[in-house]
């Protein structure tokens, strides 16, 4: 099949049907582990990429990503985030690596872009790829938001993003804050296309989502590809303050294949994904997107 894209390919795609009934396997809360104190220095500036790409630079165990990303946020400081929670890592998949945090971000703070960006009052229909068009694959609303708008939490999200992905906070662009009332969903895609190699900001390498509010009924994120057994499709059930991290392209920082900012990166077409319908509630969520260049402090998106 070919590859489906948050930008322009998105209108051939369809979600696969496999030939096996599906086991859906979905990803729950797991028990709160009691919270930690941290020990380690006081992150204070933007982060400019305390951690390596070294980590990523070959397959790995689950525990070795579970502890490599527990350890990751464990160096971020918890001070500027008013609830008494430390996140915790859960390896959905190792190769190709998809992780699940639970309490990547504090109630408050997720509250905080909700009405951060309800207040703009500049929500819009959601659009997909560079030329940002509507339609009926991604019929959510969207507003984005900088880092004035909202300065400690995008600081906060950006910090953890940074140690997990080795790149620092200029690589990554601003918040994208995303509703879904009842029916509304985004289909299956990619967060990056091969073609997004042509532009200066490149592709988006990685991908951190963040549930900001989840729905009463539905709205899992689906991925149907990511499972080594064909007849195994993901789905991760949206709780509040929970994340997911991935990386969208064959070439991981650090590994051998990985050449440099100016290499060409390939999509890894196993990390589709799609944002299944919202049968009941709202649900919100907030994307923040990962390139391998500088991608320029305050720059919107895509
Ligand atoms: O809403 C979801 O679960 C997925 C959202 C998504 O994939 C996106 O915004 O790119
Ligand atoms: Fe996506």
């Amino acid at each position: 099949m070919a590859g489906t894209t948050e930008a322009f390919y998105l209108h051939s795609l369809s979600i696969r049907s496999p030939s096996l009934k599906p086991t859906f396997r979905t990803i729950r809360e797991d028990s709160k582990l009691a919270f930690q104190p941290h020990t380690r220095p006081l992150v204070s500036e933007i982060v400019t990429g305390t951690h390596s790409h070294e980590f990523w630079r070959k397959e790995r165990t689950a525990e070795e990503v579970r502890a490599h990303v527990q350890t990751c946020l464990d160096d971020i400081t918890q001070q500027t985030d008013d609830d008494d929670t430390r996140p915790t890592a859960h390896v959905v998949s190792s190769e190709p690596p998809l992780v699940l945090i639970h309490d990547f971000l504090s109630t408050s703070m997720c509250k905080n872009l909700i009405d951060t960006a309800t207040s703009t009052d500049k929500m819009i229909r959601s659009t997909t790829g560079s030329e940002q068009e509507t339609s009926t694959i991604r019929t959510s609303t969207t507003v984005w938001l900088n880092d004035e708008q909202v300065p400690e939490t995008s600081r906060i999200i950006a910090e953890k993003i940074s140690s997990i992905s080795g790149f620092p906070a200029n690589h990554m662009e601003n918040l994208q804050v995303v509703r879904y009332e009842t029916g509304q969903s985004f289909k299956l895609h990619t967060d990056t296309i091969d073609a997004y190699n042509e532009m200066d900001k490149r592709g988006r390498v990685a991908t951190c989502l963040i549930y900001l509010a989840a729905p009463t009924i539905g709205g899992e994120t689906l991925f149907p590809d990511v499972h080594a057994d064909k007849a195994i499709q993901i789905r991760i059930a949206p709780r509040q303050g929970s994340a997911i991290f991935f990386w969208n392209t064959h070439e991981k920082p650090g590994s051998p294949a990985y050449d440099g900012a100016d290499m060409f990166l390939n999509t890894d077409l196993r990390m589709r994904h799609a944002g299944m319908p919202v049968d009941g509630g709202e649900k919100w969520v907030c994307n923040r997107w990962v390139h391998p260049v500088d991608y320029g402090v305050g720059v919107r998106g895509l």
